[in-house]
């Protein structure tokens, strides 16, 4: 329920972070704060907060999507949320989540203040090209000079190895004989993180060479993504001696070892013409304005980012897709027809079906539409995007988002919530996205929006306002921190659906297919299966 009441808990907040302040001498912090809380104690809140820790123990961090789906139905699409003593402004309306990228070309909303997260190391260079501020020339000059990893040109070179580690992948399930159920997160997962080995660091990680052998990195860096979520939502962690934290701190280690391994390999080899347009290759030969290249401890962190980002993204979109479409015959079958017409099935009539190729990415048209409809309904990145206001921005819907104040988009909710217009939003249907102008969000009486949104668009595609249209479908972000790695992801998530459906017939085993999709699922950083997406994999011919 919406509560538009004074706020009583936050003036108990503020009696005590007075008094600290007091002792500490800390007091424009607190006039900050009282600043904040005053500014956006209008917005509706939801119920059921706890004097301390705010709204924290309404949710689980492993299940925010969840309650800002709830909240963002029965509050509005602008609300507000407290962690402990830091207030939140959430934005799930894609007009308003515009202006904040066109707040945050423009330095007024900025990423939050953190390390790297992931890996929880100390200092500047611990940051990377995700965490870093957009004011910090370091992170235009990571940003720009790894840009080339991603060029059409590049990724259609690296495309051959995509296509290698399927044929091993394959391989390796077509001897399970289709009688067994198949762990298709697990296979998702070993093809990203394979991947992500040669695109990125020019490494064969061998997770696509026998699928029985299990992968230990991915439970270390689950695990490690885990922590890192547990700790951004309970800053006390840190201090805490229990089994598990204490766990997670040697697991944290250990990763880093990984880490530390991939830079020295990467330092140590001699360079080779692919290796020179790896990512590891890009970051290598960075400098900064004074000439310096970076350092052993930021290169790590960078290492560590384009790791996760590349094998915890794209490996779950995969297995996202297979799920729905075997939940949904009817879109498989229009998915394998459209396969076999490109000659890309195994039939009996076609046996031996000719190899996927890059030239296929795009031309198989229903292929795109059912992977965007798993993006839209299982969106990786459902957690949302965090930001802090740098400076007032004010909002066209007349709220302020005061300095100071952390700010989230919630791209989740966006996605599914019907009064942007998304026709039976619950449902899969790939067919959604024949009409292009499915990503748009157009409200009744367009001219109000161009009033509404003052912002420019970001992106060539973010929608055009004045034409009283927005995006309301953007799984990679937007704006100037749209995501680095897309077309890589873009590339790889149909190669793996489609040589996957060429071999195969996919079906959910019975202990996947009775489960529903929310107690399947688990938001660690990325939305992902819990614990695996089982499936009998029967060899077509
Ligand atoms: C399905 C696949 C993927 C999805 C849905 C996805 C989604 C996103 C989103 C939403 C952001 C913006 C975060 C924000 O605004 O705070 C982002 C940023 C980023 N992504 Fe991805 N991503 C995917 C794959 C990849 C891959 C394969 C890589 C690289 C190997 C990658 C590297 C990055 C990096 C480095 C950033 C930070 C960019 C910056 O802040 O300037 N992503 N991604």
């Amino acid at each position: 329920m919406a509560e538009a009441s004074v706020d009583v808990i936050n003036p108990v907040y503020f009696a005590l972070l007075l008094v600290v302040a007091l002792l500490t001498l800390k007091l424009p912090a607190v006039f900050k704060y009282l600043r904040i809380w005053l500014t956006i104690r209008k917005l509706p809140t939801p119920a059921g907060r706890t004097l301390i820790g705010g709204h924290l123990s309404l949710f689980s961090p492993l299940a925010k999507h969840r309650f800002e789906e709830k909240n963002s139905t029965q509050l509005g699409a602008i609300y507000r949320q407290r962690y402990l003593a830091r207030q939140v402004v959430v934005i799930a309306d894609p007009v308003l989540q515009q202006e904040v990228w066109t707040a945050e070309r423009d330095g007024a909303i900025e990423k939050p203040d953190q390390t790297n997260g992931f890996h929880r190391g100390k200092g500047r260079d611990e940051m990377n090209v995700f965490s870093e501020k957009s004011g910090d020339p370091m992170w235009k000059l990571v940003r720009k000079g790894t840009a080339p990893a991603f060029a059409p040109q590049n990724l259609r070179n690296y495309h051959h190895h995509i296509v290698d580690i399927m044929d091993r992948l394959t391989a390796g399930i077509r001897q399970k004989g289709g009688r067994v159920p198949v762990d298709i997160a697990d296979i998702a997962q070993r093809e990203s993180f394979d991947v992500i080995g040669k695109v990125g660091f020019g490494r064969d990680f061998a997770a696509s060479r026998d699928i029985d052998n299990p992968v230990n990195t991915f439970q270390l860096i689950s695990d490690n993504l885990e922590e890192g979520i547990r700790r951004i939502f309970n800053p006390f962690r840190k201090y805490s001696r229990s089994k598990d934290k204490l766990a997670g701190d040697a697991k944290n280690k250990q990763i880093r070892e990984i880490y530390k391994d991939l830079v020295e390999e990467c330092l140590a080899r001699p360079p080779s013409a692919e290796d020179a347009n790896s990512i590891a290759g890009h970051l290598l030969r960075l400098k900064d304005s004074q000439g310096r290249h970076l350092t052993k401890a930021r290169l790590m962190a960078e290492f560590a980012i384009f790791f996760i980002a590349g094998s915890e993204t794209t490996g779950h979109t995969v297995a996202w897709t297979l799920y729905f479409l075997a939940k949904h015959p009817a879109a498989m079958k229009k998915l394998e027809e459209e396969l076999d017409a490109a000659g890309l099935l195994k039939t009996p009539q076609n046996p031996d079906p000719r190899q996927f190729t890059y030239a296929d990415i795009g031309k198989l048209r229903y292929l795109d539409w059912c992977i965007k409809e798993s993006m839209r309904l299982q969106p990786v990145a459902a957690n949302s995007l965090r930001r802090v206001a740098v400076r007032d921005v004010r909002l066209s819907n007349g709220v302020v988002l005061p300095a100071g104040v952390s700010i989230e988009v919630a791209q989740y909710s966006m996605f599914r919530n019907p009064v942007w217009g998304w026709k039976d939003p619950d449902a899969y249907l790939p067919e959604r996205w024949e009409d292009a102008e499915e990503d748009y969000y157009k409200p009744k009486g367009g001219a109000s929006l161009a009033q509404h949104s003052k912002g420019d668009d970001l992106d060539t595609d973010a929608g055009d306002a004045s034409a009283g249209k927005v995006k309301r479908m953007h799984p990679f972000g937007q704006g100037i921190r749209v995501c680095l790695g897309q077309q890589l992801a873009k590339i790889n998530i149909p190669t793996a659906v489609a040589m996957l459906l060429r071999e195969f017939h996919m079906e959910l085993a019975a202990e996947t297919a009775d489960r529903s999709i929310s107690d399947l699922e688990v938001l660690k950083v990325t939305l992902q299966p819990k614990d695996g997406i089982q499936m009998l994999c029967k060899p077509r011919a």
